[in-house]
């Protein structure tokens, strides 16, 4: 069994680095840690970097899981080659590159591109956001599932992940107390579906609500208040169409024994208990 012990970083290929960082710093509010060549680094907490996007092909999509030993990332490899799943070692120059000492490459059942890492880089600089967006911290991910039921058992059989709660089929999965940190959703491409970042307040999920309207933001989801997590959300459109959310006041499973995974219905009523509807694909039947 893998034992993800935290979700590390987001990956993005985009085709405009310029319009992506002005994105990521002018209206999603996190801070640049580095710039590089073809690539530019955004810290959103207490880590050296939690988003990178680099020049390449937006399809490039690739989440990194945070392990806590070294010898973790050979069982793993083992365990995933014996399961019909290539994995990569990354080299010392890729691994410099993530700014971790080490760490694997491979794909889930749907293809989406993983990555599991040993002592990604923390920071002692202190994160306080190119914009007061009120964020706390990277904090999850949802990722395409072509087959729900698959990917589901991939998630918690292969690695520490279980269903805290399922929207329809598709499972919200945590991997510590926090209610989820990764999320499937239907989708016959693979790819990451919305990556989430929480805020201190409601008030910081309105007050971006209007801050990004006001700024020809596309919206697609909210204000709203998840009935699964009980977090206030907000989303909207990035550069190349990725869906980036808000939420505050996710749910935490401090007592595993007592919680019982909890079924809500694939509807709007099911993403959002304030009546608002989804413009949002993967959340729509
Ligand atoms: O927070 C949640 O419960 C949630 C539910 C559906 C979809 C999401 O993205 C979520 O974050
Ligand atoms: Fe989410």
């Amino acid at each position: 069994m893998i034992k993800l012990a935290d979700v590390s970083y987001v990956r993005l290929g985009t085709r405009d680095l310029e319009g992506a960082t002005h994105f990521a710093t002018e209206y999603l509010g996190l801070d640049v840690a580095e710039r590089a060549k073809g690539s530019v680094y955004f810290k959103s907490d207490a880590r050296e970097h939690t988003l990178c996007y680099f020049e390449g092909d937006p399809g490039d999509q690739v989440v990194c899981f945070e392990v806590e030993e070294q010898s973790h990332l050979d069982e793993a490899a083992t365990q995933l080659e014996s399961l019909g799943h290539p994995v990569r070692r990354g080299t010392a120059s890729e691994a410099a590159l993530r700014k971790v000492h080490d760490f694997i490459a491979f794909r889930d059942p749907t293809g989406n591109p993983i990555e599991l890492a040993w002592r990604p880089a923390y920071s002692g600089r202190r994160y306080h956001g190119a914009r007061d967006a009120g964020i706390t911290g990277f904090s999850h991910v949802g990722l395409c599932s072509s087959d729900l039921a698959r990917d589901e058992a991939f998630w918690t059989k292969v690695t520490n992940a279980q269903v805290s709660d399922r929207i329809g089929d598709a499972p919200l999965l945590r991997i510590d107390e926090v209610h989820h940190t990764i999320a499937l959703f239907p989708s016959p491409k693979a790819g990451i579906q919305h990556i989430n970042h929480q805020v201190e307040t409601g008030d910081d999920i309105m007050r971006s609500h209007q801050f990004l309207k006001d700024r020809q933001v596309r919206m697609v989801f909210g204000p709203g208040r998840h009935p699964t997590s009980s977090a206030k959300f907000l989303y909207f459109e990035g550069p190349e169409g990725m869906v980036f959310e808000y939420s505050s006041g996710v749910r935490e499973i401090a007592d595993e024994l007592l919680w019982r995974e909890r079924q809500f219905m694939f509807e709007p009523k099911g993403f959002c208990k304030w009546g608002a509807k989804p413009n949002i694909t993967e959340f729509n039947k």
